[in-house]
């Protein structure tokens, strides 16, 4: 359901930032200022990124990346090196500052009325902690802090998503788009780590029997070239951004 954002327009400026609503009286303006929040989900290196460049382009639309930049240096250390280097060490500190860096994506200022982020705080807690602790490699306290903490942010902040686009793929197709993009902390993670992540997935968003799905999911083939995934994403625009058939 859209939130209208009565609150958020005036405090926000946004009748500021789209001037030709100023010529709108206020309750229209209110009544057509609704947000849209999108979260594009799936494996590494499945396309999330390029598909959020896509729509970049787009206008009234916002885009958050996830802020893997953070994730690779935090005053000068690489906590995503330390996860995958030793996992049971580091997969706390890594997960914890990855919940941080989400959950202050999700609460940023808005500056269109449409936005598309990339993953959410419910695929770190639901797939990436998950993986740790059911692989043996959290330590049960480490999952309790980490599940106490999203439960907490979960059930005290609103966090808003409307839609979820699923981009699946086969775990061998990620494998090799990741050996493309050979980013230096992912050099270690083998085929059976993807697959491990896309079962996770689907049991969480197609299977719809492991955690609760915060928003309806719409599913796109992903193993597709550039091409086709472009014509793809053309083809699904209008119930992508408005949630229309
Ligand atoms: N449809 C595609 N076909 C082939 N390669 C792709 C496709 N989409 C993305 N890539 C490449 O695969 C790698 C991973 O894509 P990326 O968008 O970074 O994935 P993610 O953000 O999901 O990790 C990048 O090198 C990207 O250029
Ligand atoms: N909660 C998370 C989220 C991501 N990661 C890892 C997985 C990748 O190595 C990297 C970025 O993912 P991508 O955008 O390329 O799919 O961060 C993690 O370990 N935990």
């Amino acid at each position: 359901m859209k939130r209208l954002l009565a609150f958020h327009v005036i405090s926000r400026h946004t009748l500021r930032l789209h001037p030709p609503w100023h010529r709108l009286g206020r309750t229209t303006c209110l009544l057509l200022y609704a947000e849209h929040w999108i979260c594009i989900e799936g494996n590494i290196a499945s396309g999330k990124t390029t598909c959020l460049e896509y729509f970049s382009k787009t206008s009234n639309l916002e885009v958050l990346t996830e802020p893997v930049s953070k994730w690779r240096n935090i005053q000068g250390h690489n906590p995503l090196a330390l996860m995958y280097q030793d996992p049971v060490r580091w997969g706390l500190t890594l997960q914890t500052y990855v919940q941080l860096t989400m959950l202050d994506r999700h609460l940023s200022t808005m500056s269109a009325p449409v936005r598309m982020m990339e993953r959410s705080i419910y695929s770190a807690k639901y797939i990436f902690v998950e993986n740790l602790y059911r692989s043996g490699k959290m330590p049960e306290v480490d999952f309790a802090v980490l599940s106490e903490w999203f439960d907490w942010i979960t059930s005290n902040i609103d966090i808003p998503v409307d839609l979820i686009v699923y981009l699946q793929t086969t775990p061998q197709t990620c494998y090799e788009r990741l050996t493309q993009r050979c980013r230096e902390e992912e050099k270690v993670i083998p085929l059976e780590y993807l697959e491990t992540i896309h079962q996770l997935y689907e049991d969480w968003l197609i299977n719809q029997m492991s955690f609760k799905v915060p928003a309806p999911v719409l599913v796109i083939p992903a193993n597709h070239d550039l091409q086709k995934m472009l014509h793809q994403y053309e083809e699904h625009r209008g119930k992508i951004l408005m949630g229309s058939k």
